[in-house]
């Protein structure tokens, strides 16, 4: 083997023992969470060393060193400042912090629940098998022939950890889309937030916008008087909907919204506001 094949042989394998190894990444993020190190760093109010952090933990001195390769592990990943002898948080370790009102722990939770996790563990079953029935996606393979939404009505447990993390993401969201895109909303009267979960961003629009009568409008588990999307969409000056796409849902979210713009365009011809965060 000459020498340039393999140094790229090992780059290569590099990366390979990367994958490998990944889960070591959402690990070191969930324990971060379970020992409240963001937000005690956070509250320190000033950079904080590894046996500062320790010792605010109750961690015995003999196991720092391990804290002291998460705290590099958590920094090398973006969530703390790695300071000669010390360590400050980043805007990324706020969203780990228990109280912040944009906490992505429940969501992090969520994405690693076996709910999420088992259809990616029986993908390359499913994809062997021809295709069955419209709508046979690799979440319903692996859920009875359920779809997400109705994992949530069934499973209480998801569902909490659906609507708590949906409504820490789209506090956030809601903020900024106000910040950055609020006149494209100037003159509107009514406005209807499909999928639009507790209700967030039309509290926020309210709020901003007392003219327009905004409708949230959801499933049955989430909000009353509920309504299907597929079915009707109650109508409005405009409509409004955001879509978060993941790899492992039922529903494609490019479907989804061709599926909602036509529909919508053939009931009523009104505009249509579409945003997105994380597609
Ligand atoms: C991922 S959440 C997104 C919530 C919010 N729009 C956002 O993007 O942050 C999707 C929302 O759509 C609702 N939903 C799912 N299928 C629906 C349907 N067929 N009709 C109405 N709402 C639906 C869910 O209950 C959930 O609240």
């Amino acid at each position: 083997m000459d020498s340039k094949t393999a140094i790229q042989l090992l780059e290569a394998q590099r990366q390979v023992w990367d994958h490998s190894f990944a889960y070591i990444k959402t690990m070191a993020v969930q324990s971060a969470m379970e020992l409240d190190i963001p937000g005690v760093v956070q509250s320190h109010g000033k950079p904080i060393t590894v046996r500062e952090l320790g010792s605010a933990l109750k961690i015995a001195p003999a196991r720092t060193p391990f804290l002291a390769r998460l705290m590099r592990m958590l920094a090398h990943m973006g969530y703390f400042v790695e300071n000669p002898t010390s360590y400050s948080a980043t805007l990324m370790c706020g969203f780990l912090v228990k109280d912040s009102p944009f906490n992505a722990a429940t969501w992090f939770l969520l994405a690693n629940d076996p709910i999420a996790v088992d259809p990616w563990r029986s993908f390359g079953a499913w994809i062997r098998q021809p295709p069955a029935a419209a709508g046979d996606f690799p979440f319903t393979h692996a859920h009875n022939g359920k779809k997400l939404y109705e994992v949530c009505r069934d499973v209480p447990r998801i569902a909490k950890m659906m609507n708590e993390g949906i409504g820490r993401d789209i506090w956030l969201f809601s903020k900024a889309l106000l910040a950055k895109c609020g006149s494209h909303f100037n003159g509107l009267k009514s406005i209807v937030d499909v999928g639009g979960h507790t209700g967030t961003i039309s509290e926020d629009l309210a709020e901003a916008f007392p003219g327009i009568h905004c409708t949230v409008f959801d499933l049955a588990q989430v909000v009353s008087p509920a309504g299907d999307v597929f079915q009707e969409i109650p109508p409005a000056d405009a409509v409004f909907l955001k879509v978060s796409s993941s790899r492992s849902y039922d529903t494609p979210s490019h479907n989804m919204k061709s599926h909602f713009f036509s529909s919508f365009n053939a009931c009523s011809g009104y505009c249509a506001t579409g945003a997105t965060n994380h597609v």
